[in-house]
């Protein structure tokens, strides 16, 4: 099998529960809520996307022909004790491309493998922190995991919908955008009313890193 990758780069992780940990991160190319371009943003699935996915024309993008070519070369983005490597796969949509294969090679060099996904497809065995973030108008399927990461405020996904799933961590996040300070006063309100959240604010974007 080989891989799309649009970007891989090493970075702090900026939301959630792992926020400011050493990792890489490795994007894959393609969606399956949005295709992307912008003319078709207004009648996708998923309509505030931040993240450009298209192609393989970012940073170490390109079309990885094997797991241990991947593996590779994120490994040789890794700095510093190896003992905490660390990775996320991203996207776009990572579990689109996913396998075996690529957990047992990042397995087999070190890594801890986190995934951050739109939670509407099966993941392979072997994800160490599987982040979902469901999509209102989207079916969910994984409804058990380590975090859940609602981006919020989406009529058609109230909080309430999601907290009895099998999650170890419920994270709400501000959707940014052009109400993204709306929007973030109304989830520090919607924290401090219901305990079971935590905020998660994209740090990456205060402070100018990837
Ligand atoms: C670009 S997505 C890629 C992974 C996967 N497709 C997903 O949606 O989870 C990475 C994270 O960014 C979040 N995200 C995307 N657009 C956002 C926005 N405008 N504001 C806040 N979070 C956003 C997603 O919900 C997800 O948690
Ligand atoms: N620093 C940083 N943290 C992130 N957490 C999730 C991201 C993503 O786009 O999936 C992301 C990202 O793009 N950069
Ligand atoms: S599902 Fe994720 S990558 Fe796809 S359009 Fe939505 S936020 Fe972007
Ligand atoms: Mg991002």
């Amino acid at each position: 099998m080989s891989y799309a990758v649009k970007e891989i780069f090493l970075t702090l992780q900026g939301e959630g529960a792992h926020a400011g940990r050493a990792s890489v991160f490795c994007r894959f190319a393609g969606c399956n809520l949005w295709s992307g371009r912008e003319q078709d943003r207004g009648a996708a699935t998923c309509r505030f996307c931040d993240t450009d996915f298209v192609g393989t024309d970012g940073t170490l993008g390109g079309r990885y022909a094997s797991a241990d070519a991947l593996a590779d070369a994120i490994a040789g983005q890794w700095s510093g004790d190896d003992k905490f490597r660390y990775v996320v796969l991203t996207g776009g949509e990572p579990l689109l491309q996913l396998d075996a294969a690529l957990i047992a090679a990042l397995h087999a060099r070190g890594f801890s493998i986190g995934v951050e996904t739109n939670g509407t497809l099966q993941p392979p065995d072997g994800i160490d922190w599987l982040c979902v973030s469901p999509k209102a108008g989207a079916e969910l399927v994984l409804r058990q995991g380590q975090e859940l990461k609602l981006v919020y405020p989406q009529p058609g996904a109230l909080p309430e919908r999601f907290e009895g799933l099998g999650f170890e961590r419920f994270s709400l996040q501000p959707m940014d955008g052009p109400d993204a300070a709306a929007n973030t006063a109304s989830a520090i309100d919607y924290c401090l009313a219901h305990p079971q959240w935590r905020l998660s604010l994209q740090t990456h974007k205060t402070l100018g890193i990837r």
